[in-house]
């Protein structure tokens, strides 16, 4: 596996080797040792997948700490818009985010560092989107910001949001200690 740092400290693009034979494909998402090697956290506590239809946009998520986790995320089936919003109170990138195309084709993953909010949106007919994370989930702890309150440009006019999704507030109210 490749792993990329993005302009943004604590998120990282991962280019999975994806093997293919006539049977099918083979892809390596997770090494211990590489992702200690670069630094990233290995201690992940869960693990998860979501499936959703085109158009739905999850997001944007974060645990507040001392719940607040690494992610791991990929995905299996279809493609999505991932984004990552920096939301760490003294960062010199507060507000800014990093987007990357996650597919099944592609195999990529994005590492997510402590203190930025998470979301996607679905580009295929279905996606599945795989999830490491390196806490536990803590449901009173489990938060967000609103998905179109950070300037990123989903380029989706009426993206399907659930209820809690959208009663989110706006980026400027959740910031977190760095
Ligand atoms: C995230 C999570 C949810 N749940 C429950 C709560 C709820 O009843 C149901 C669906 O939860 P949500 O609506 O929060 O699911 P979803 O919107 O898919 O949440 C996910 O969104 C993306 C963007 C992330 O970054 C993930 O970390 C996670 O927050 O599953 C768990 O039991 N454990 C979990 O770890």
């Amino acid at each position: 596996m490749n792993i990329i740092e993005t302009e943004l400290e604590g998120v990282f693009e991962i280019k999975n080797k994806k093997f293919e034979d006539q049977r099918g494909v083979f892809i390596k998402t997770f090494h211990e040792g590489v992702f200690k090697e670069y630094g990233l956290e290995a201690d992940f506590k869960e693990s998860f997948f979501s499936i959703s239809k085109k158009d739905v946009l999850r997001g944007m998520h974060f645990q507040m700490p001392p719940h607040d986790h690494e992610k791991l995320v990929y995905v299996t089936c279809g493609e999505i818009l991932d984004v990552a919003v920096d939301i760490r109170e003294d960062s010199l990138t507060y507000g800014q985010y990093f987007s990357t195309i996650l597919s099944q084709e592609n195999a990529k993953s994005l590492y997510i560092g402590k203190g930025y909010a998470h979301g996607f949106l679905t580009l295929s007919e279905n996606a599945t989107v795989v999830y490491l994370t390196s806490t536990v989930h803590s449901p009173e702890n489990d938060t967000g910001i609103h998905w179109d309150s950070f300037g990123f440009d989903w380029h989706v006019k009426k993206p399907i949001v659930s209820e809690r999704d959208a009663s989110f507030q706006k980026i400027s109210y959740a910031k977190i200690g760095s």
